[in-house]
């Protein structure tokens, strides 16, 4: 609950004088209605509408009194106008009530998830590899969807007990005996109530695991979908979404259970309430008509709002656990937050010399014996291509994630230039250029997805990064050109013409440090060459970085850093590497020209 009333705190916090405004006027609206509606029976008889009733003592005789010494003679037509009048303010100021709030809650929504989004988009990418994305989709969207209901249910909460408090301090000066009576019942049932307060919460509970479930079969599901189809185990996942889905149901089921559990304990509760009631107020307290009428009136108006009260608890319990798990995510990407010594206007960085690690070491857990890249030392001097060569697994992507400065070396150090990567590390990301092996496109127009990466870019540049990427014959094919859409992901392209495509994005941001995650397989001997021309014609120009699948596609590199377990076990050019017939690299070189 502490967690709960942190956020209703920030929310106060973000507007805190809309949120007064609000508050006063759930007051006034407290008063509107307890005059509006309360008051139009003790009226009725004051003007002498109610036959044989007389306003003899209490409220009603000193509203008589007041009315009198304004010298207002109450009718029966300006008893109804005023009661009109009463509503019509009322309306128009619970409109406006309403309209306020629902600014404030939105308001804060924007705040809350926009302050999360933001969270997770500069969290470090450790983090955000450990983590499901679909973990993160569900907590952005359904457990905050979920939260924002908690925060609304509360502050109706808040309005409808404010309502509740004015309408039962009327009801004390009225007949206070009978109103402790009502309140005592209130305060009992609310205390006897509690196990499903307890219920409703850990029902929320099993709600936020089912809807992480949820997303989790989803987004596996459309990650997985070719291989789904061509295994043919469609039915197997239509099958597990629908036991999620079918838990789903028992869950809200059960809440539904407690809910309705409510409503009729609401009803039986009611009337051997009014009953008790009743008989206090005939036989016991013996209570003049028109206290009675009154009582009876603001009793048969407090007790649903107490019930309602007793809802809105259960409702807010069962969305406590969203407020947890919004929570954590935030307090897990925080502590996970890049720290950038520049600032958000840091320019890209003009590499002069070169890249140097020393004595690099980095392991993915602590608890996992060993380092994934250990003790690397190399340079990547400026303007010359470097080709990251070994087996699966021997930490060549690792290697290139500490270059980007994704990871953090757990030993030594990487310079730029001379100086440590992390003092400039948001120029560094600017002056890098990457094109990952499963590249990602936009479901958008090749003109979109090259803008994406440089906003500013004209057409003109963009055609000649897609020929610097030996990809300007192939688009300039299209019947759209520059305006064709590339598909979810780019599925629309073969693999070979995914990467040249970013290759030309990343081109066109004009970096210092081009580097290029080979594809393995998907490309044909017509596209390798392509993307091998395409590199060929860069070198010199730019500074390349190179994880390379094939052997021949890096014949020219300038250096070639061979990789065995996370060690560099040789350094040299192709040539000199291949003149050593017992050097890792020529085993490495017939395996691949071997390779289907
Ligand atoms: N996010 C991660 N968490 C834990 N271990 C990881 C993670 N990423 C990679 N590893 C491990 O680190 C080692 C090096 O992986 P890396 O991806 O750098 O190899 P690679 O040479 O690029 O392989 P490949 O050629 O198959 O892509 C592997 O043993 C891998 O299991």
């Amino acid at each position: 609950m502490g967690m709960f009333l942190g956020y209703i705190k920030e929310l106060y916090a973000l507007s805190p004088i809309k949120f007064l405004v609000n508050g006063l006027l759930m007051v006034m609206l407290g008063v509107l209605e307890s005059v509006g509606i309360l008051m139009v029976i003790p009226l009725l008889i004051v003007a002498g509408v109610i036959p044989g009733v007389e306003a003899a003592s209490g409220l009603i005789a000193w509203i008589d009194n007041f009315l009198r010494a304004l010298g207002v003679i109450l009718t029966l037509p300006l008893v109804l106008l005023l009661y009109v009048g009463i509503i019509v303010g009322q309306s128009w100021l619970q409109r406006y009530q309403t309209l306020l709030n629902t600014g404030i809650q939105q308001s804060y929504v924007v705040h809350l998830s926009t302050r999360l989004f933001r969270a997770v988009a500069y969290a470090d990418w450790q983090y955000l590899v450990s983590k499901a994305k679909s973990d993160i989709s569900n907590v952005l969207i359904t457990e905050l969807l979920r939260v924002h209901s908690g925060i609304q249910v509360f502050l109706q909460m808040i309005s409808a007990a404010t309502i509740t408090l004015l309408q039962v301090v009327v009801a004390f000066l009225v007949a206070p005996g009978l109103t402790s009576l009502v309140l005592a019942s209130a305060i009992v049932l609310l205390v006897a109530l509690r196990g499903f307060v307890k219920k409703a919460r850990r029902i929320g509970e099993e709600l936020s695991d089912l809807n992480q479930g949820l997303y989790f079969t989803l987004t596996e599901h459309l990650n997985g979908i070719k291989e789904i189809k061509s295994y043919g185990i469609e039915e197997a996942q239509v099958a597990n979404y629908n036991r999620v889905r079918v838990m789903m149901k028992n869950n809200i089921i059960n809440f539904a259970r407690i809910q309705t559990g409510l409503t009729m304990l609401n009803k039986v509760g009611s009337a051997v309430l009014i009953s008790v009631f009743l008989f206090f107020a005939i036989a016991i307290f013996k209570l003049n008509p028109q206290e009675f009428i009154v009582i009876t009136v603001i009793a048969a108006r407090i007790w649903p709002r107490v019930l309602s009260l007793q809802s809105s608890l259960q409702h807010i319990n069962s969305v406590l656990p969203a407020f947890h798990v919004v929570k954590n995510l935030e307090n897990q990407c925080l502590a996970a937050q890049e720290n950038f010594a520049e600032d958000g206007a840091a320019t890209k960085l003009q590499l002069r010399r070169g890249v140097e690690f020393r004595h690099v070491s980095f392991g993915y857990a602590e608890e996992r014996a060993g380092f994934v890249v250990e003790e690397a030392s190399f340079e990547l001097p400026v303007g010359t291509t470097t080709a990251f060569v070994g087996s699966s697994g021997a930490g060549k992507s690792t290697m290139v994630d500490l270059l980007m400065g994704l990871l953090k070396p757990v030993k030594g150090e990487i310079l730029v230039d001379g100086e440590p990567l992390d003092d400039n590390l948001r120029s560094w990301r600017r002056s890098i250029g990457y094109v990952p092996q499963e590249p990602f496109l936009l479901n958008a127009t090749i003109r979109d997805n090259l803008l994406w990466a440089c906003p500013e870019a004209t057409e003109e540049q963009m055609w000649e990064a897609l020929r610097l990427a030996s990809v300007e014959a192939f688009v300039q094919s299209l019947p759209d050109g520059l305006g064709t859409v590339v598909g979810d992901r780019g599925v629309r392209l073969s693999g070979g013409e995914r990467q040249r495509v970013v290759l030309a994005r990343a081109l066109l941001r004009k970096p210092s440090v081009l580097i290029l995650d080979e594809a393995t397989s998907s490309l044909d001997s017509e596209n390798e060459k392509r993307i091998q021309q395409a590199i060929e014609s860069l070198q010199g120009k730019l500074t390349i970085v190179v994880i390379a699948h094939r052997i021949s596609t890096i014949r020219n590199a300038d250096n070639i850093i061979v990789l065995e377990q996370g060690r560099i076990i040789e350094i040299g050019n192709y040539q000199s590497l291949m003149n050593n017939k017992y050097s890792r690299f020529y085993a490495l070189a017939n395996l691949s020209e071997t390779a289907p």
